[in-house]
Order: C-alpha cells, then sequence, then structure tokens
C-alpha cells in the first residue's frame, strides 16, 4: 500500500479525497491535515460532514495535524486541498521532502516544469516529474486544473483530432465550487451571480497548456483560444457548460466521436467506465440527474447542434476536483513515478 495524506481535509475538496481515499485499493490514509483551529482533533469530532455519503467511519479516529511538511514526510503522496495562497509554499516545502504532491489548487499549474493534468487528456505531460527531479527537487508536484476547465477540455478531447481555433463557453457553476464558506444564501438564493473571480481567465489559458505538446524538457501551449463567461447558479453540485467550438464538420462525425470516444488507458481504480458520455435526449445533461455518472467521474455531453454547439456537465468537487487528483495519483503509480 502506498501511504497518502490529504493537506485541508476537512474543506469541501477536502471531504471528497477524505470519502474517495478512506477504501481505496491501493492508497492508504495516513495523514489528515487542516487549519490551526482544527489540528490536534479527532477528525470526526472537528469535520462537518456535509457530502451526500455516509461518513466514512474509519477515518473518524485519525488525529488532524497542522498543515507542515514535517507532518507529511511519512507518506509517499499528499492531495492537497488548501485555499491557493496556503499551498503555494507547503506544496513545494512537501515536494522538496521527496513527497508527490496532488494538487487541486491553482498556485503551480502554470509553473513550466509542472504538469497540468487530466488523466485521459495529457498522461504524457507526467514526464514534467523528471525535469521536476533533474533540477533538484526529490519529490514532485502535479496539478489538476480548475474545475470548469477539466469539464471543457475533457469534452473537448473527443474533438481533438478535428482542429479547432476558436472556443466560446457560457459555466453554470454550483455553488459548491466556492468551498463551504464561498457564497452567502442571501446571494445566490433566487439568483444568478454573473462574476466568478479569475475563473474567466483560468478558462482561457489551462485548456491551452493541457492540450499543449510536450517535447520532454516544456510544453508548448496549443494555438487555439478560449473566451469565457462564467456564472454562479443555485445547484449544490455539478458545473453545466454550454460550450461553441468552430468545427466544420458533420454534425453526425461529431455525434460518433463523442459517443466512440475510449479513455487511453484502462484499470485504474477510480476511472469511471465512460469518461466522456454522450445524450442524445433534447434536455441532457442536467446536474441533479447527471452529476453522479461513473461515480461522479464522467463528463456527461448532450444538446449537440451546427455550430458546434453543445452542453458537458461534471461534478465539480469529484471530477473536477478530488476524483480527478486521485484519478491523476493512480496513473503516476501505474507509470511508476513513486
Ligand atoms: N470546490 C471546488 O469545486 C474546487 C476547489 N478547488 C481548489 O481546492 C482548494 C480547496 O477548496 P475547497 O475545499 O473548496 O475550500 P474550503 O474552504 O472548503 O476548505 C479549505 C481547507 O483548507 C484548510 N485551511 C484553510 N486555511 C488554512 C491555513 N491557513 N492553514 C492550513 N489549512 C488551512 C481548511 O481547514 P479548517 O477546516 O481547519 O479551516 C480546510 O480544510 C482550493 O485551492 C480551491 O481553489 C479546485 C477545484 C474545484
Ligand atoms: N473557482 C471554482 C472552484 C475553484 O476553486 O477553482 P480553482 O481551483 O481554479 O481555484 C468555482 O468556483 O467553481
Amino acid at each position: 500500500m502506498i501511504n497518502v495524506g490529504i493537506l485541508g481535509a476537512t474543506g469541501a475538496v477536502g471531504q471528497r479525497f477524505v470519502h474517495l481515499l478512506a477504501d481505496h485499493p491501493w492508497f492508504c490514509l495516513h495523514t489528515l491535515t487542516a487549519s490551526e483551529r482544527s489540528a490536534g482533533k479527532r477528525y470526526a469530532d472537528v469535520v462537518n460532514w456535509r457530502l451526500d455519503v455516509p461518513f466514512p467511519e474509519s477515518v473518524g479516529d485519525l488525529t488532524i495535524s497542522p498543515t507542515t511538511a514535517d507532518a507529511v514526510k511519512d507518506c509517499d503522496i499528499v492531495f492537497s486541498a488548501l485555499p491557493a495562497d496556503v499551498a503555494q509554499g507547503i506544496e513545494e516545502e512537501v515536494a522538496a521532502k521527496g513527497v508527490g504532491v496532488c494538487s487541486n489548487a491553482s498556485s503551480h499549474r502554470m509553473d513550466p516544469d509542472v504538469p497540468l493534468v487530466i488523466a485521459e487528456v495529457n498522461p504524457d505531460h507526467l514526464g514534467l516529474i523528471d525535469v521536476q527531479h533533474d533540477r533538484g527537487r526529490d519529490g514532485f508536484i502535479v496539478t489538476n486544473p480548475n474545475c470548469s476547465t477539466i469539464m471543457l477540455t475533457l469534452a473537448l478531447e473527443p474533438l481533438r483530432k478535428f482542429g479547432f481555433s476558436s472556443v466560446q463557453v457560457a459555466t453554470m457553476q454550483a455553488i459548491s465550487g466556492a468551498g463551504f464558506n464561498g457564497v452567502a444564501a442571501m446571494d445566490i438564493y433566487d439568483n444568478v451571480v454573473p462574476f466568478i473571480r479569475n475563473e474567466e481567465e483560468k478558462m482561457a489559458t489551462e485548456p491551452r497548456k493541457i492540450m499543449g505538446s510536450f517535447d520532454g524538457s516544456g510544453v508548448e501551449m496549443a494555438p487555439f483560444l478560449v473566451s469565457a463567461c462564467c456564472n454562479r447558479v443555485p445547484v449544490i453540485d455539478g458545473h453545466t457548460l454550454s460550450v461553441w467550438v468552430d468545427i466544420d464538420r458533420p454534425l453526425e462525425e461529431v455525434r460518433k466521436a463523442f459517443s466512440e470516444y475510449a479513455a487511453p488507458f484502462s484499470g485504474l481504480p477510480t476511472q469511471p467506465a465512460k469518461s466522456v458520455e454522450y445524450f442524445d435526449q433534447p434536455d441532457r445533461p442536467q446536474p441533479r440527474l447527471d452529476r453522479n455518472r461513473g461515480r461522479g467521474m464522467t463528463v456527461s455531453v448532450g444538446r449537440l447542434r451546427e455550430g458546434v454547439r453543445f452542453t458537458a456537465l461534471g461534478h465539480n468537487t469529484i471530477r473536477g476536483a478530488a476524483g480527478a487528483s486521485v484519478l491523476n495519483a493512480e496513473l503516476i503509480y501505474m507509470k511508476k513515478y513513486l
């Protein structure tokens, strides 16, 4: 078994990690950390469990450690669910101690030698781990993208072979994306908020790194442009995206590309049967009905029309965060980087 830890184990993403790792076949949950407010207490006593799945009792007795590099030195991999400003320094310190960091935070995503990975889309970018080792880092940092970026980029992956130069996207993002204390009820109830700080900028850049080409030493950004409009909507979990992409192919070819898409690997525990699932029904996908497909790891696609226009949807704290990171770690293990 591989010993793993979670930095920020009490938050919206941290709880998803705990759920996914409590009974993992390869990874053993060894260390949980959170802020000074929680450190030293039993996880069961301090966590306000808010997921729609039962609390994993096996984890309840673990004592929360402070978020320091020393606290996780006995782990092989650490999953980071920390706020970006906190993650910046601590992730570097943890990696310097020889531990692998799989991070959800945005702090290191665009660092030139840090892979920004969606397992199905750019597994080859994990080669940047060797670049980090070559420049003297004992461990490594691997990041997963922003949650809306993951839904968009995974939905575009089956269409990559057609080539495209321009993507427009409008998001309808769940409130869990802002963390447990992120959006006040008075702001979101009976409302739509047409602003999510830095989200549109991330959607414009991150897909280009993920779909960029890796030459063994760095990543050249893919040449397409992304224009995004991001909105917060009163949905608990599940980000929905309306997408326009300039592909000039018969709709039937595009439909076939979506429905026949298969991941480039198999056999990883967190991998869904279908990473992308195509719907022909005129009113799907919908967050309440489709966010839990593939145990929250499937991106659902539908409403395909001339343009090319379509709708994509995925679970933001599973496919868009913790689940994507665990899948990355499984891939890292399979590729023998540990
Ligand atoms: N929510 C989502 O859908 C997505 C989130 N992300 C990213 O994942 C990260 C976590 O997000 P989320 O779970 O939503 O955030 P939350 O606010 O829900 O949780 C934050 C976690 O970090 C801990 N923490 C906060 N401040 C400190 C500190 N100063 N030192 C140590 N620990 C601290 C908290 O511990 P305590 O409980 O003790 O305060 C808690 O465990 C962020 O970087 C976010 O941008 C990425 C993709 C999607
Ligand atoms: N901004 C996203 C969640 C998030 O935390 O994104 P990032 O990891 O890029 O900061 C949302 O609100 O839905």
